[in-house]
């Protein structure tokens, strides 16, 4: 399998240099030459595996001939083994042909978990064989950050720093990567917004004169591997209510378009889906392009739903790439242009992001309503993320008799503010986590500039 990036300029790589380059060297984002494709009955034949074989036979067109099969089986098993479900990834009902898909129960108890204990095993395979090192620059919205300090942490290949917005985390989010005290982990509050911390990440990719002659490696979703990872999910959900027999929609609450983007790859993949709804907060840019064509910025709201306060949605030029029927020269410009200030889609690259997508916003006020009415009607607490998605899922789905499975990616131990909004009980932390208050913390305040965070990340390599 070769990967091309999304702008052109940049020389086509092999999955184990796509895994360390992150971010491609035109400013780019790696995707698949090609993707595998699988007829009803091919899939139908997966029904009866285990989350971790299904993750095998849906990765390993991906990885193959950069990682021998036993090793990557071993990994897989690894990366799983610490999830508190025997199921990896299980489903629950809570209405007529409505389910939600609990993505939380990894260590750090959001989606992330999914993608990132599998990269941290596969970086380390690979520099292990090159006998390298890597300085992995990660931005997190809250998130992110601690499944991938809990993903690196142990490896003795990689030093891991990670940017998140000073105080537009919350406290848990905040204390699960602070409190993690290991030589190769440092975080770093910048005293910004989210996109301001992913704007860093990228622009130290274009020039990586600070890491004086280290290499420099990607945990965000701008890395293949997390999308990659995050594909498996959507057969197993889809498989266990009847596909591929029958079709299946998503509901999925978006920020960064990688979790939705792995969605669309499943479809393409050949599981039979009807919708994929994007559900956004007030951060709306997602539901503005795909419904009024309208991709301008807006200044950053903070909200109830802090992990997706994301106004720059690095993915969405991953599905952008498709729908200019892959011209790397159009997305060179059209990203240029975004850049500087607002651009809208042809009409027919619209048409096609429209084809392929429904979207819906709700607002703080409404998540703590569904949060609410969630509750009393079935006793299930949903995060305020998850509660996003439900609402746009019940808002867009168009055929009732298709299953409509809504990505619950966090748990709601992760945002008491929400919970307590909506009037219901703070869950307990989970048993690993219980002194999570009592822990130490350490972390570095910088402000919202490039060189203080090149200086700091420069300092301490
Ligand atoms: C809890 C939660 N929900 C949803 C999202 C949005 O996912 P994505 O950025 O892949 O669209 C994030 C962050 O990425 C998240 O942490
Ligand atoms: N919501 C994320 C933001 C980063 O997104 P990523 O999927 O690109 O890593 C977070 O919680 O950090």
């Amino acid at each position: 399998m070769k990967y091309i990036s999304t702008r052109g300029k940049a020389p086509a790589l092999s999955f184990g240099d796509v895994l360390l380059a992150g971010l491609a060297s035109d400013g780019g984002l790696y995707v698949p030459e090609t993707l595998p494709n699988y007829s009803k009955e091919e899939i139908a034949t997966w029904a009866s595996l285990s989350y971790q074989d299904l993750a095998f036979k849906v990765m390993w067109p991906f990885v193959e001939g950069d990682i021998p099969a036993d090793a990557f089986k071993t990994m897989i098993n690894d990366a799983y083994a610490s999830f508190n479900h025997a199921s990896v990834a299980p489903m629950v009902q809570i209405g007529n042909n409505e389910w939600i898909l609990e993505l939380f129960r990894g260590p750090t108890l959001a989606f992330k978990d999914f993608a990132l204990q599998l990269l941290g095993r596969l970086m380390d395979y690979v520099l292990s064989e090159r006998k390298e090192k890597l300085v992995i620059l990660g931005a997190t919205s809250g998130d992110t950050g601690s499944a991938a300090i809990e993903g690196c942490r142990h490896s003795e290949y990689l030093d891991i720093f990670i940017l998140h917005p000073y105080e537009r985390v919350s406290e848990v989010q905040r204390r699960q990567m602070t409190t993690v005290i290991d030589d190769n982990v440092f975080n770093i509050a910048v005293k910004g917004n989210f996109d301001d911390c992913q704007g860093m990440v990228k622009s130290s990719f274009a020039d990586q004169s600070f890491l004086k002659g280290a290499k420099l490696g990607a945990v965000n979703s701008i890395n293949w591997a997390r999308i990659m990872a995050q594909v498996v999910y959507y057969f197993s959900s889809a498989l266990s209510v009847g596909a591929p027999h029958r079709e299946v929609s998503f509901s999925v609450p978006t920020g960064n378009f990688g979790d939705i983007f792995a969605g669309y790859l499943a479809k393409k993949m050949g599981l039979p889906i009807d919708q994929l709804v994007v559900a956004t907060n007030q951060n709306d840019i997602l539901h503005r392009v795909i419904s009024e064509n309208d991709m301008s910025r807006k200044s950053l709201n903070v909200t109830l739903s802090p992990s997706m306060d994301i106004m720059v949605s690095s993915n969405f030029e991953r599905l952008l790439f498709d729908a200019h029927g892959r011209d790397g020269s159009t997305i060179d410009d059209l990203m240029a242009r975004f850049n500087k200030g607002d651009v809208s889609l042809t009409d027919q690259a619209w048409s096609f992001v429209r084809e392929n997508f429904d979207s819906y916003k709700v607002d703080d006020t409404k998540t703590c309503e569904v949060i609410s009415d969630v509750f009393k009607s079935t006793q299930y607490l949903l995060d305020p993320h998850t509660a996003i998605g439900l609402e746009a899922a019940r808002q867009c789905w168009k055929n009732k008799s298709v299953p409509m499975i809504t990505l619950a990616t966090a748990h709601p131990v992760k945002f008491p503010e929400a919970v307590e909004k909506a009037g219901c009980q703070i869950p307990m932390l989970p048993e690993h986590m219980k002194d999570l208050f009592e822990r130490k913390e350490s972390y570095e305040v910088l402000d919202n500039s490039l060189d203080d965070v090149q200086a700091f990340v420069s300092k301490n390599i």
